[in-house]
Formats: structure tokens, sequence, C-alpha cells
């Protein structure tokens, strides 16, 4: 569904109706028509809000800038984590009714910390949306404020602002985790990518990177070390690649970024749960691993937790078996972050719903922070339990959608950087515009190419891309690729059978031909980690992300295996081709 794409109501996916979006914004210069209409509605819905809420309300607004309007909800940048919490509880529901009147359907508020707001003397933040080019409205000069607010900026809470992008940052024992310990150390990749991301104009407020003071670290005190130590030597499982940093911002996850920073800054206190959703390969895995790494890295005691819904289920049914679920409830409730990946699996799994409901409560009683991950937005999960679609409903929700090609490029061009691989603009722009709708499988492209080019001593051009790519992208488009095709050629390919791939034997044939079996379901289905797990005789999802792994890296160093895989792939497209 595309920003756009118009619903059956003859609502756009803003819910602006036609009525309302025939209220153009006038003259607004350099920007397409559709940009013009959201920046002059947004623009326009907070100075109604600031002309209907009362002169105490109001000082709080200061310095404060709508920044896009997402679905249902409308963004705002302020100054200060104090300007966001006063917002959150005291003022949310005044502002959440004037923008329900303003654009005629219920309409929530999102607000993150922009520290550079602070910079500007109170009165002066335009009331418009920070698109240069657009010709908004005059705005009606800002509220002098009757008393200060913003003299929080003079709170030593505030007053830190220091870059987020540094090594020092993430060595540090006193914002982020002990180098004493070593599952805390600074892992391998995350430092090396340890750059100011390029977000030039992807960027959607510099300040929301800006880490909350030390001194308003919420698990710094109060809670029990003992439990803390414990919890920090169990692994969160987070992966070290997938941070803030190595995520491009475009158009299509702008949103649901900035929502995830803001979780990350204030988890537990932003948006209770938060609701990414999106198709496969899109970057919802690796949002909810930023966060967890931020959280860990900046709140030193508090305890986060990656789970998949699959590997929760796994865990739930061994509880039972094993008369452990006091131990499974302690696993997912003592923490200060659950961070749960694909929901939608818990679809038809009615105990662990019921579990899943229990743990949600407790979490979000005790306001500790829940993000999830879905295919499809909470009202779409059709055999969940309404109660629990209902709660997955209560924060906030926020979709990414397939990139745009400026985006995909970006995204090429941070992978060949993070890599070590060498690929001219050129060569990262054709790939880009050949592979549109999943960025594991642009990933694989990129992989595939630079494979090839150091196989054949032969530099990366775009002759070599368009060679390897045609092989990879068949004519006539897609079909669909199941992992029982693939598992069928990959069998027959090495003189084996199914039951081989599945069984136990560690032949050197056999580990090869399954690690490539599981490396192309990775690579040429959506299929999860531990989906793929399954089918290879219930294995776990580590072993398939080893495979993964080890593949890509062997496909760069021997010919044998990069002939197989090609070879492979082409034989599966075919096949899927046949239908
Ligand atoms: N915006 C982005 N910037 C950089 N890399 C990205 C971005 N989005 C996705 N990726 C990369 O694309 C790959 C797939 O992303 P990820 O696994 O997070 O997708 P997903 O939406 O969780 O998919 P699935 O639903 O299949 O699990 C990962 O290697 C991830 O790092």
């Amino acid at each position: 569904m595309t920003e756009e794409s118009q619903h059956q109501d003859g609502a756009d996916d803003l819910g602006r109706r036609p009525d309302q979006r025939q209220e153009q914004a006038p003259q607004a210069q350099g920007l397409q028509p559709e940009a013009r209409d959201l920046a002059h509605q947004v623009s326009t819905a907070w100075r109604c809000v600031r002309e209907e809420l009362t002169p105490e309300q109001r000082i709080w607004l200061n310095n404060s800038k709508p920044l896009t309007l997402h679905e249902h909800t409308l963004m705002v940048a302020v100054p200060s984590e104090f300007n966001r919490e006063r917002l959150e509880t005291r003022y949310r529901e005044a502002i959440e009714t004037v923008l329900a009147e303003f654009f005629g359907q219920p309409t929530k508020v999102a607000v993150i910390v922009d520290k550079a707001l602070a910079e500007q003397p109170p009165g002066t933040t335009p009331d418009r949306v920070p698109d240069v080019g657009v010709d908004a409205p005059q705005e009606a000069p800002a509220d002098r404020p009757l008393e200060a607010p913003l003299d929080v900026r003079l709170r030593p809470d505030d007053d830190y602002v220091e870059p987020a992008y540094t090594q020092r940052d993430f060595r540090s024992s006193e914002y982020g985790p002990s180098v004493d310990d070593p599952l805390n150390s600074p892992v391998e990749g995350l430092l090396d990518g340890m750059h100011r991301p390029d977000l030039s104009d992807l960027t959607p407020a510099a300040g929301t990177f800006s880490p909350s003071a030390p001194g308003s670290d919420p698990y710094r005190d109060g809670i029990d070390r003992e439990s803390t130590d414990r919890s920090r030597r169990d692994d969160s499982r987070l992966n070290p690649k997938y941070s803030f940093e190595t995520f491009v911002i475009g158009s299509s996850n702008r949103f649901a970024h900035a929502a995830a920073v803001a979780v990350a800054e204030s988890p537990g206190k932003a948006y209770n749960p938060l609701m990414i959703y999106g198709d496969s390969g899109l970057g919802k895995t690796h949002l909810l691993h930023a966060l967890g790494h931020y959280v860990r890295n900046y709140f030193s005691r508090a305890r986060v937790r990656y789970v998949s819904t699959e590997e929760l289920t796994n865990d739930f049914i061994n509880a039972i078996t094993d008369n452990k679920t006091h131990q499974f409830r302690r696993k997912y409730r003592d923490v200060e972050v659950l961070l749960v990946d694909d929901i939608q699996f818990l679809e038809g799994k009615e105990q662990t719903q019921e579990e899943f409901f229990h743990t949600f409560n407790t979490l979000h009683n005790a306001q500790k922070q829940i993000v999830m991950t879905s295919d499809r937005p909470p009202k779409l999960l059709d055999s969940l339990e309404a109660r629990l679609r209902s709660r997955f409903e209560w924060g906030l929700i926020t979709d990414i959608q397939p990139p745009d090609l400026e985006t995909r490029i970006a995204i090429l061009r941070k992978k060949a950087a993070q890599e070590r691989l060498t690929a001219g603009p050129d060569v990262l722009e054709f790939i880009a515009s050949k592979i549109q709708t999943n960025i594991r499988e642009l990933e694989g492209a990129l992989i595939r190419v630079t494979a090839f080019a150091s196989l054949n001593r032969q530099q990366v051009d775009m002759g070599l891309a368009e060679v390897v790519l045609k092989d990879l992208i068949p004519e006539g488009g897609e079909a669909q690729i199941t992992s029982g095709m693939i598992m069928g050629q990959v069998a027959s390919y090495f003189g084996l059978s199914i039951d081989d791939l599945c069984g136990q034997s560690r032949t050197h044939v056999l580990v090869t031909a399954r690690q490539i079996a599981m490396y192309l379901c990775r690579e040429l289905t959506d299929l999860s980690l531990p989906k793929i797990g399954q089918q290879f005789g219930g294995r776990d999802h580590t072993t398939v992300m080893h495979a993964d792994r080890k593949i890509r890296t062997l496909m760069g160093e021997r010919r044998s295996v990069y002939n197989q895989v090609t070879e492979l792939t082409n034989r599966i497209k075919q096949t899927a081709a046949r239908g």
C-alpha cells in the first residue's frame, strides 16, 4: 500500500477524505502536490492545536515542531524529555481532541525529542513540517511563556547532547555496558560500523538520536544488582550488525525508525506497545535489534530480551512439558524491554496466546516496554484472540513499506562499505533498479555480484553485474518458490534424498548440501530462520543462521560453491516458473 493509495471509503492512507484533500496548501514550491498537501495539513493541524489549547497548556508546545502525519498519528518533535513527558502525560488528551476534530477521525499524537530545538529561542520554531520549500501559511507568533518551562534545558539531564555515533560512547562504562563483562563488551562489527550514517536528506530529526542523559536512566537505580547482572550475563541475542547506525532511513521506513528511536530513548514510557508491521525483508527485525542495542547501551542496567514468536512458542511448550512454567515466566517477565519478532505466528496457538496475554499484561502494568513485529497490522491478525489484538493497538502501530530507488541505493552503498565490497555507483544503481521489494534479496544480489567478480578476479562493472543478475532474475517476473522445491532440487543435484537433508549425518557432502539448501531457503523464500530450521528436521534457528553466513562467505572464496549455488538457483527458478 503506498502513501497515496485509496481506501474503499475514498480516504487515502493518511486518513484524509477527498474533501479534505481538496484543501491544498497554497503555492508550495519544490514538492510534489501530495507532499505539499501533507505538509500543509500537518502544519495547519498543529497550528489549530496551539490555538485551541489554554495558555498554560500552550507553553509546553513552544519550540515544538510537527514532523509528519502517518496514517492516524501525527508525529511532533519537542526540545526535551521533560516537554515530551508533559505533553504525553498531561496534555495528550487535549491535543488529540483537537486533532480528531481537525482530521475528522481519531488521531493520535506521537512525540519525539529533538534537542536541537532547544537551541532556538522560545517561539521561533515554525509550526511547519521540515521540508525546505514548503511555502506554508504564515504562522501565528507562538505565545510567550507565562513561566519559562524550557528552563528544563538547564537541568543537567537535558544538557547532555553527546553525539551518538562515537566509539567512545559504546565503550563507555558510564553510558553503556560494563567493559569487564565479556558479553557486554563492544561487539565486533558494531564498532566497525560506528560511523555516522550518511543520512543527509533521509534523516527525520537528527536530535532523535541524542541519548538520554545519564542521570535520566530510569534503570540505573532501584533494580536489584544481582538480577541485573544475571540478566546481562544472559545473551539478549541481538545481532551486532543490526543497529540504528547501519539502518538507512527513507520515506518508506522513516516513521517506523523514528518510533523505534523514541521508544529506545524512553522504554516503557513513550509508546507501549510499539508494533512494526510490513512485508518480509523490509527491516522490521533490524529495527527491533537496533532498539534493543540502543537500550542496552544507554540504560546500563536495563534487561532486554529478543525472541522470535516461534522460539517463544517452543519455549512455552518445553516449559509445560518439563513442568517449568515458572522459569518461563521469569525469563519473559523479568525484563525491561521484550522484543517479539513475527507475532503473526501466534495465530492458531491458543495456549501460547493465553500465556502471552498474561506476559503482556504483567509487563505493561509494570511499565515495561513491549515491541513487536508482524507481517500485518493487528486488526488483520484474524486468528488471534480479540483481547490480544486490541492490546496490540494500545500503543503505536507503524508500517514499513518497500524502499524507493534512492533508499535502495543508499542501503547498497552502506552494505558495500560495511562488508568492504567494491562496486561502483552505476553497478549499485543497476542492482537497486532490478530488485525492488525485498532488502534481503537486494543484499543477496550485491553479494552474488561481488563474489562472482572476486572468484574471476574481475572488476565489478556493469557488464559483469548484468550477467550475474540475468541469472538471478528470470524473465517474466518472480514465481512462488517453496522450501520443498529447494530441498528437492538440492537433493537431486547432490544425489541425495530429502531425508538425508533432514537427517543427522554429518558427512562433508551432506553438510555442504544441507547448508546450501538452508541458504537458498533464506534467500529465495520468505521463511523465517526458525521455520527453515523446522523444515530441516527440527533444527535450531542458529544452525540456519550459521549456514546462511557460511555459504555467503564460501561463495566469495570457492568457485565450486559459487557455481553450485548459481546453478541451483537457476534450476529452482525455472521449476517455479513452470509452476
Ligand atoms: N533500512 C535499512 N537499512 C539497512 N539495511 C536494511 C534496512 N532494511 C532492511 N535492511 C537489511 O535487510 C535485511 C532484511 O531485513 P530484516 O530481517 O530486518 O527484515 P524483516 O522485515 O524482519 O523480514 P522478515 O519478516 O522476513 O523477518 C537485513 O539484512 C537488514 O539489515
